[in-house]
């Protein structure tokens, strides 16, 4: 499966050394992230200036009008090395697919040779960061440099504190990411006078702390916006606690209260629950982390960053972003659509109406002007990769698979809806994308509150666009300034 050719042949000896033999050889088995990525800068900088010196002045692509128009689509413009989305096959990390990346990614050390366990999303930072699978040993000492760093500074506790509960949790996710810069060891040594070569260090710092943060800004905003009243009941100001001894996705768990141990565990799961729940919030996070560069907010963190604006404002306006409700923010949509749907249709029955009566329903959404939220995408013209392996990890599942109402909705109208898209013959891709079924399983383990969804993909996509802005500082690429134009001078060229 890993002997397919590498995309880039530029780039063929790192990620092949990476592979090679039985193709899970660590080229740099023993170092830490930061010690791996400066062995493989000096060949991914080679292969960057080569290109750029011997092509720059090719041409990659054509721009109409409609696209300048049209929100950019399909032009090529933007430098991104972690991952390629496909239109037909959908995204491929360092040339691997989703399945591939399943099978050779470390997953928790409590739980190896388990099958029902899911790779760790910082085994998948450390791979789109270097093009490197990292040993078990990297990402067990990974996952507790994470942990090491999660705890708040008190200020961002205290602004998270005093926003109201009735503020949008994305809101108050990119206000307390902002709030972080405070602390930026990047804009400190910026302000006191760095060499551009040496950017690089202090971005990968700030980045490192910046993901090490995001599972306390996320429980921190969930129990101020949603679970005060257990709080108090309980008389402790804290649904869950860190465990330094477990894993970043664990850790957001925790922090929500959402897990057997080391937590309040507002849901009273079991410990087979327990342990499903923190592996969906593996799987969404490691999946939902990087998607290219062109979607909204890693395109935004890019931007903002070719500015030098520290890695906490960058993520911050990639949050931000996220927060629409054509991007992230579909996350919330769907759960909102499926749970009315249902409602309407079966109210608290637990069977699934027929075929028509979804189909009927679907018509009337698009007859009222509306868009059905988990369908469609920019770029993908097939169903989403993402959407299937959340819904194999439903379908695993019997407790969800065969009891959960709303997760056989989603299932079924991934069946049904295609069809009527089809039909509409208005959007490019009838197919479901990933926000179509991730929401819906959070909603299976007890997250009823709809606008919360959007704020745990923030934690997710922080691995795609961060892992790229430190490349941006390291190849040293430029401020980002495209050429505007006005109506009549599209007219005039277009003569
Ligand atoms: C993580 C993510 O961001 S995944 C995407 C999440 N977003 C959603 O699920 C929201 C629903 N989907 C959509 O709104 C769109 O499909 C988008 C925003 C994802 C992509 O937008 P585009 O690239 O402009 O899609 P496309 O070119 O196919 O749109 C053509 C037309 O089809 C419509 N359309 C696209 N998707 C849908 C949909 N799911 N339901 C109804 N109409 C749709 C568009 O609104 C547009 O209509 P218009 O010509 O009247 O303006
Ligand atoms: O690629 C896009 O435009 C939207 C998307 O699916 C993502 O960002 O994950």
């Amino acid at each position: 499966m890993f002997s397919k050719s590498i995309a880039n042949p530029l780039l063929a000896s790192t990620v092949k050394s990476t592979f090679k033999s039985n193709l899970r050889t660590y080229a740099t088995a023993g170092k830490d992230l930061k010690s791996t990525l400066i062995s493989i800068i000096p060949e991914r900088k080679e292969a960057f200036l080569k290109v750029k010196k011997e092509y720059s002045d090719k041409t990659i692509g054509e721009l109409t009008v409609g696209q300048c128009l049209g929100g950019m689509r399909g032009t090529k413009s933007l430098y991104w090395e972690s991952s390629v989305l496909d239109p037909n096959e959908g995204i491929r990390f360092h040339n691997k697919t989703i399945d591939e990346c399943q099978e050779f990614l470390p997953k928790s050390k409590h739980e190896i040779g388990d099958k029902l366990s899911i790779f760790l999303p910082e085994s998948m930072f450390w791979y789109l960061l270097t093009g490197q699978v990292p040993t078990q040993e990297q990402v067990n000492a990974f996952s507790k440099e994470l942990a090491e760093k999660a705890e708040l500074p008190a200020y961002c506790e205290k602004i998270l504190d005093s926003l109201p509960s009735t503020l949008h949790p994305m809101t108050q996710m990119s206000i307390a990411i902002s709030a972080l810069n405070h602390d930026s060891l990047f804009a400190k040594a910026y302000e006191k006078g760095i060499a551009k070569a040496d950017y690089w260090e202090y971005v990968f710092d700030d980045v490192i702390n910046l993901i090490a943060k995001l599972p306390a800004i996320a429980g921190k905003i969930y129990q101020n916006t949603y679970k005060t009243d257990i709080l108090k009941s309980k008389n402790t100001s804290e649904l869950g606690q860190l465990n330094k001894d477990q894993d970043w996705s664990y850790n957001i768990a925790s922090f929500l209260g959402m897990t057997e141990k080391d937590s309040l565990n507002i849901n009273n799961f079991s410990t087979t629950e327990s342990k499903d729940f923190v592996n969906l919030v593996r799987l969404y996070c490691a999946l939902h982390g990087d998607h290219e560069g062109g979607n909204v907010s890693s395109h935004a963190t890019h931007l903002v960053g070719s500015a030098l604006s520290d890695p906490y404002l960058s993520y911050s306006a990639g949050i931000q972003g996220l927060a629409g409700p054509l991007h992230g923010l579909a996350a919330q949509e769907v759960v909102r659509f499926i749970t009315t749907m249902k409602e309407k249709l079966v109210g608290n029955g637990d069977k699934l109406p027929s075929d028509e009566k979804i189909v009927e329903y679907l018509w009337s959404i698009l007859n009222s002007g509306r868009v059905i939220p988990g369908y469609g995408h920019a770029v993908l013209r097939k169903p989403d990769p993402r959407f299937k392996a959340m819904l194999e990890f439903g379908l695993a599942r019997p407790s969800i698979a065969e009891n959960d109402i709303f997760f056989q909705f989603v299932h079924k109208l991934s069946q049904v809806a295609p069809g009527v898209l089809t039909e509409h013959g208005k959007t490019k891709n009838p197919y479901p994308n990933v926000d179509s079924g991730s929401g819906i399983l959070f909603y299976h383990y007890g997250i009823k509150e709809t606008l919360y969804f959007t704020v745990i993909f923030g934690c997710s996509r922080a691995l795609g666009p961060l892992n790229q802005l430190i490349w941006d500082r390291i190849l040293g690429l430029p401020i980002e300034r495209p050429k505007s134009i006005d109506l009549a001078t599209i007219a005039k060229l277009s003569k």
